[in-house]
């Protein structure tokens, strides 16, 4: 499939990313060192965080989202615990697997630290076990080179990632594995359009920005929806491909995640709710079967990755049918 004039015009009006030659290098030497160790090695591209739509090329201003990359930093671990060797694709500065457990704010590394009677800093004594097996699983990972990091910020550098990535993965066929749960943007300002210095609010109050009143107008177009060109240009040949869709209103999110899957013929989509994410998602599959996961009660400050399943279903193509608990 031929990508649409949308897509292609995207990537020619918009400037390459700095340090994409760079990743691209690292994601080269990262498969290949996997490849050459390993032939059975399986790959996951996990994204994760959320993409900006700068309004102004220096930029001072931009549209965000939510995303604190929970799910992708969660998700990534249990990939990594699963054997897979996970390139980490996520918003600069969002959570990261295993750092996730001590970085935010609600988790400050400081509260896990304490001073001993002779005066050495220590890890409280109720924190030792987590801390030991966070910190066995990262070190794992760092001595056996399982994980890259690689950060972008805005939309353009997402999708340009996106794209060079999948086409570096060609080589392992079906032992990639693409996980999108990065919340992307789904509008943008194209560069003709974009202002290149700081918007300022002179202009608005003269009206130079506006229609009549006093009011900043901007108008976004829609990114061009390029799942189509991942799932059919992109991606290795027999690669697993898993998307999120995310929804505020329940009654849209099956009916839109069934769309998504028709629209760009991949393989998954779990499908959660803003405000529920964190312990239930609904995986949707090609034939319109949906499956509810859900974190009992009991456990649901802790996040839900629906990972395990995923695995299941990326190994033996489906889970058994009981319900599991995921909690992350
Ligand atoms: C972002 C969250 C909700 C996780 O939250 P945190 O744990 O706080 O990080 C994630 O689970 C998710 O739904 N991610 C995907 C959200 C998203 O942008 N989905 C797109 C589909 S994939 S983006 C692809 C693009 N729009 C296109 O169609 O080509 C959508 O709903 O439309």
């Amino acid at each position: 499939m031929i990508p649409d004039d949308s897509q292609s015009r995207y990537f020619t009006s918009n400037p390459t990313p700095k340090a994409l030659s760079k990743h691209e290098a690292l994601v080269r030497e990262f498969v290949d060192y996997h490849v050459s160790t390993n032939p059975n090695t399986r790959i996951a591209l996990v994204t994760s965080g959320g993409t900006t739509v700068p309004l102004e090329n220096q930029t001072v201003r931009f549209i965000d989202n939510f995303s604190a990359g929970t799910r992708g930093a969660t998700s990534a671990e249990y990939f990594l615990r699963e054997g897979y060797a996970v390139i980490f694709l996520h918003r600069q500065y969002s959570l990261l697997p295993y750092s996730r457990h001590f970085s935010h704010s609600t988790n400050c590394f400081l509260d896990f630290m304490d001073e001993s009677g002779d005066g050495e800093v220590v890890v409280r004594q109720e924190y030792q076990q987590k801390m030991r097996r966070v910190l066995e699983e990262y070190q794992y990972a760092k001595k056996n080179r399982l994980l890259l990091l690689l950060p972008f910020t805005t939309i353009t550098e997402y999708l340009f990632e996106l794209r060079s990535l999948a086409t570096l993965l060609q080589p392992l066929d079906s032992r990639a594995l693409f996980y999108l749960a990065a919340a992307v943007s789904d509008f943008f300002i194209p560069r003709e359009r974009m202002n290149e210095h700081k918007i300022q609010s002179s202009e608005v109050e003269n009206g130079k920005k506006s229609g009549d009143g006093k009011q900043l107008v901007v108008n976004l177009d829609p990114v061009p929806k390029f799942l189509t060109t991942l799932v059919s240009q992109w991606a290795p040949r027999g690669s697993m491909i898993v998307s999120f869709k995310l929804e505020t209103d329940p009654s849209l999110l099956v009916s839109k995640a069934e769309q998504a899957l028709e629209k760009y013929g991949h393989d998954l989509v779990i499908g959660n709710l803003l405000t529920t994410r964190k312990w239930e998602v609904v995986f949707v599959t090609k034939g319109g079967q949906e499956r509810w996961v859900r974190v009992p009660k009991a456990k649901r400050s802790r996040s839900v990755s629906g990972i395990e399943e995923l695995v299941g279903r990326a190994e033996k193509n489906k889970p058994s049918d009981e319900e599991v608990d995921l909690s992350g």
